[in-house]
């Protein structure tokens, strides 16, 4: 700055006179000329360059006021406060004797200089920066119309703390001017920067308390924490003009400063110095200041020494910000000048640095907390899409928090539930839920099923989780609970378990079921001493019934049947539907008297047969099925479940045998028995693989007495046995899953002797009748393996005759037919054996690609004498000539039978009058006889 001349300091004396300036040559304007002088400055500060005085009031203002434009120019220069106005670059146009004395300048050294001479350094930056941007209309925020705390540079050098309101005058003679009112806000106005007298320390203190007071309301009010940091700094930078004051930030997750609030200082400046500061403050008391006098020489700041040159920073003194010795943050003074520590304000940085803890603390805090309530709400809205109930009980079993599936599941609104008893709500029936939450409190888990009732008052069935929440403050014996509704799942269970265990037509527990109930009688029986017995039911003719009515028929009887089972015994007692038409029942604790037990089984037994002996009537028609009931008793003393089970089996089969219609009590003998039906099952099996098995051929005449084909029928000759009739050992591989295996042989051998007689000639015409059993037709490869067997052979399947019965097509129609295609195709002829006794639907017959029907011998027994035999037999006879097939009959015995027969239309016999089944060599001497 220019030293002043005696002209400007004329011109400092207050002369409020208007005078007529010039702005340019010939161009003249009336301005309040001011005691101010100007001096000379370069063209290139304009039309203003030569004016004096303040340029905001016009000669015109003069006009309209009068006497205004003396006054307002008196009270300027008389202000307590400084006055500044300057150009849009800054240019000082007019300063008031209280800036003089404010600044240590006269008005000569000031005029024509820019005003951030005055300013410190990274002040002045931002200044013209807010200045230009205010121009170019981008920001109003920080300049113009804010009254901002900021420091004054004094000629002395020293910072002084001022407040500042800048004003937008406007354009005045071509130029945009601003003013600029400062307050002296070091001490006393008009004072000097450091005043030592009392007055000035108790307004300095007073000034202070008032300020803390207001952070500490920001803080109270959670006002954001940059803006109570900046005051804070503020109010540092304010009673340290010499220093610029920054506040950083520790940051917990990266352990690095951030910058936190710096009024004067870029925060760019903050992020570079950040390690520098860091390592000065860290471990570091409050009561221990870090610092560095002289940047330039410092090598800790050699890093960051240019940035720090760059915003004109000299040396810097911190202090950590602390709370609890956790480092929080720094309280950071730059110094422009190269300088000691600010130990006078010792104090007031210690107070600072606590009410930046106290900002910083509560700041983290409510972030934290924020944060905890924002996880809370995730997790709680998380809870909310969940299908299973969660809720919370506190310590004293108060609901504290209930998602919206508790609510859809117990009826109960959060706001309903929350704050009430647990207990109250989940009302649940029995008390596993209690003895639940009584095991949570002790183990710190538990689990369990119990059935609650929900707000309608319906039950529903959970399976509840319990965990005690580990100690933690607050929750401390809070109690997470979650409920999952398992109804569905019960139910599914539920019906699992009762397919597994029960009998899907009638109901009635099943073989699995009856199993565990006799295990467990077998085990109480054994316990007290009480004697119990199974009794093993099956329905006489219920085959003939199924296989003549169809099964849906079959199944009224059945269920019909179990019903009645039912009445006739007790509600303790079981009755069970162990296989087709088989049925048991379990009578417990019949006393601990056998031969009174036996008594009331017999009772029971009798009452049984005679209910299920009462006619059926369904489908219009009345229906006889009788039944065959065998009974074992068991004590404590008895064998196993199965074992009494087999006992009542054999006993079962003793009254069938026994004519029906009856009941058997097991005896030791039927055990024996038992043993040789077993023993007989291995023996079949090995006559099997050893070749002990044979075919009798019996012949099939025609109306002339010419044996024209024959029957294979099976014969086994057991080596100890002797003979054992097919009517035994048939049914007995049945049992077993022989009967395949047996079939084949029997076909194999058929085929074999076909391919013999086709090289004799007295055989070569005969055709061979071959018997199936339903199990052996019903087999999916059945055509294939009997096409196989004969290519194997040689035989000509035009020869083989094969025999099934009514019962092989009434499950699965369709199926017969396209296996008795497949093989009649090939050449293969077929006769439905036994008819008559089982499903004759005349539908049925014209659907199969069938031979011959082959009247039941059980006709002809009795055809001479038997009126409806006979009529039968005409019958079948009609019928197979309607349906265009052949017709013969088995069992003739007599010449009477034959002649009644052919009278009828029969033309072709089987029977012991035309010759019983032999072994081959036999029946070829029959048809060489025959013959010659
Ligand atoms: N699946 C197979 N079943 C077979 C086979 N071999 C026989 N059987 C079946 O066993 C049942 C009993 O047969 P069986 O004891 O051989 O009795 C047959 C004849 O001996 C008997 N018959 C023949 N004529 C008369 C007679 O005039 N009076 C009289 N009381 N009985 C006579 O009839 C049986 C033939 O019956 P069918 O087969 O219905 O023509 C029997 O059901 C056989 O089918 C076999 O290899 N496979």
């Amino acid at each position: 700055m220019l030293p002043p001349s005696r002209t400007q300091r004329w011109w400092r004396k207050p002369r409020p006179r208007p005078r007529r300036c010039s702005s340019r040559p010939g161009h003249w304007r009336s301005w309040w000329a001011a005691s101010v002088w100007t001096p000379p400055v370069p063209a290139r500060h304009g039309p203003y360059a030569r004016c004096c005085g303040p340029p905001f009031l016009p000669e015109t203002a003069m006009t309209s006021h009068g006497p205004a434009p003396a006054i307002f120019y008196r009270m300027v220069d008389e202000a307590i406060d400084a006055v500044v106005i300057m150009t849009g670059e800054c240019i000082i146009r007019y300063v008031n004797p209280a800036l003089e004395r404010l600044a240590g300048y006269g008005a000569g050294e000031l005029l024509g200089q820019s005003l951030n001479g005055l300013l410190p350094e990274p002040v002045a930056r931002h200044h013209d920066s807010y200045l230009r941007k205010y121009l170019a209309g981008l920001d109003n925020s920080k300049l113009v119309g804010q009254v901002r705390q900021m420091a004054l540079r004094h000629r002395n050098g020293a910072l002084l703390p001022v407040e500042l309101k800048a004003l937008d005058l406007g354009a005045s003679g071509g130029e945009r001017l601003f003013g600029a009112v400062i307050v002296d806000r070091s001490g006393p106005p008009g004072a000097a920067p450091v005043d030592a007298s009392g007055r000035t320390e108790l307004r300095r203190l007073q000034q202070f308390r008032s300020e803390s007071a207001d952070i500490m309301e920001q803080i109270a009010r959670d006002v954001p924490l940059e803006r109570t940091l900046h005051e804070i700094a503020r109010v540092v930078e304010a009673y340290e003009p010499q220093f610029v004051c920054t506040i950083m930030l520790m940051e917990p997750e990266t352990g690095r400063l951030r910058h936190g609030a710096s009024p004067s200082l870029a925060d760019t400046f903050a992020y570079a110095a950040q390690p520098v500061l860091l390592d000065g403050v860290q471990g570091r008391r409050l009561s221990q200041a870090a610092q560095a006098r002289d940047i330039a020489k410092d090598p800790a700041w050699a890093g960051v020494r240019a940035a720090a040159q760059a915003h004109g920073l000299h040396s810097w003194w911190a202090l950590p910000v602390l709370a609890d010795d956790r480092l929080l943050g720094a309280l950071v003074l730059h110094s422009v000048e190269a300088r000691r520590p600010p130990v006078e304000q010792g104090e007031l940085h210690r107070w600072c640095c606590r009410l930046a803890s106290v900002a910083i603390g509560r700041h983290n805090a409510t972030t934290r907390l924020r944060s905890s309530e924002q996880r809370f709400r995730a997790q709680a809205s998380l809870l909310d899409h969940t299908q299973d109930a969660i809720l919370t009980l506190d310590a004293h079993g108060i609901v504290t928090f209930w998602n919206r599936a508790a609510q859809r599941l117990f009826g109960w609104t959060r706001a309903e539930a929350l704050g009430q008893p647990g207990a109250t709500l989940l009302l649940e029936e029995g008390s596993h839920l209690d003895e639940a939450l009584a095991r949570v409190r002790v183990h710190g888990e538990a689990a369990t099923e119990c059935r609650v009732y929900a707000r309608g008052g319906h039950l529903i069935q959970m399976e509840a989780r319990l965990s005690l929440v580990p100690d933690d403050g607050e929750l401390a014996g809070t109690v997470l609970a979650a409920f999952s509704d398992i109804g569905a799942r019960k139910q599914a269970e539920g019906e699992i378990h009762y397919l597994a265990f029960h009998d899907q037509l009638t109901h009635l527990p099943n073989r699995r079921l009856l199993g565990d109930r006799l295990q467990h009688a077998l085990v109480s029986s054994q316990r007290t001493g009480q004697w119990g017995a199974a009794l093993l039911i099956d329905l006489d003719n219920f085959k003939t019934i199924n296989d003549t009515l169809g099964h849906q028929m079959g199944d009224v009887l059945l269920g019909r049947a179990a019903e009645r089972l039912q009445t006739c015994v007790r509600a303790s007692d079981t009755v069970a539907r162990i296989g087709g038409d088989e049925f048991a029942v379990l009578l417990e604790d019949l006393g601990t008297d056998q031969g009174q037990a036996a008594a009331t089984a017999r009772q029971v037994g009798q009452k049984l047969v005679e209910a299920l002996g009462q006619p059926y009537e369904f489908a219009g028609c009345e229906h006889v099925s009788t039944a065959s009931i065998g009974i074992a008793l068991f004590g404590a003393q008895s064998a196993g479940a199965e074992a009494l089970l087999r006992e009542a089996d054999l006993s079962m089969y003793r009254a069938k045998g026994e004519g029906r219609n009856g009941l058997r009590f097991f005896d030791p003998q039927m055990q024996v028995e038992l043993l040789r039906r077993s023993e007989l099952q291995g023996d079949l099996r090995h006559a099997l693989r050893d070749g002990g098995l044979a075919l009798h051929f019996q012949p099939q005449v025609d109306a002339a007495g010419r044996i024209y084909g024959a029957e294979a029928l099976l014969r086994w000759r057991h080596p100890v046995l002797g003979y054992v009739p097919p009517g035994e050992f048939i049914p007995l591989a049945e049992e077993t899953g022989l009967m395949n295996e047996l079939g084949q042989r029997v076909l194999e051998m058929a085929c074999n002797a076909l391919l013999a007689w086709e090289r004799v000639p007295a055989m070569r015409h005969l055709c061979l009748a071959v018997n199936v059993s339903m199990h052996q037709f019903r087999r999916v490869d059945f055509a294939e393996s009997v096409l196989q067997v004969l290519r194997r052979s040689g035989a000509d399947p035009r020869k083989l005759k094969l025999e099934i019965t009514e019962s092989v097509f009434a499950d699965d129609l369709e199926g017969t037919v396209a296996r008795m295609m497949a093989l009649r195709v090939a050449g293969i002829s077929f006769a439905i054996d036994d008819f008559g006794t089982g499903y004759s639907s005349l539908s049925y017959l014209k659907r199969l690609p069938l031979d011959q029907l082959k009247i039941d011998q059980s006709f002809v027994r009795d055809i001479l004498s038997d009126a409806n035999d006979a009529s039968i037999a005409r019958t079948i006879i009609t019928l197979a000539h309607t349906l265009g097939l052949h017709v013969i009959a088995e069992g003739v015995e007599t010449s009477a039978q034959r002649d009644l027969l052919m009278a009828h239309g029969c033309a072709a016999f089987q029977g012991y009058y035309f010759g019983r089944p032999v072994p081959d060599a036999e029946f070829s001497r029959m048809l060489a006889a025959v013959a010659s």
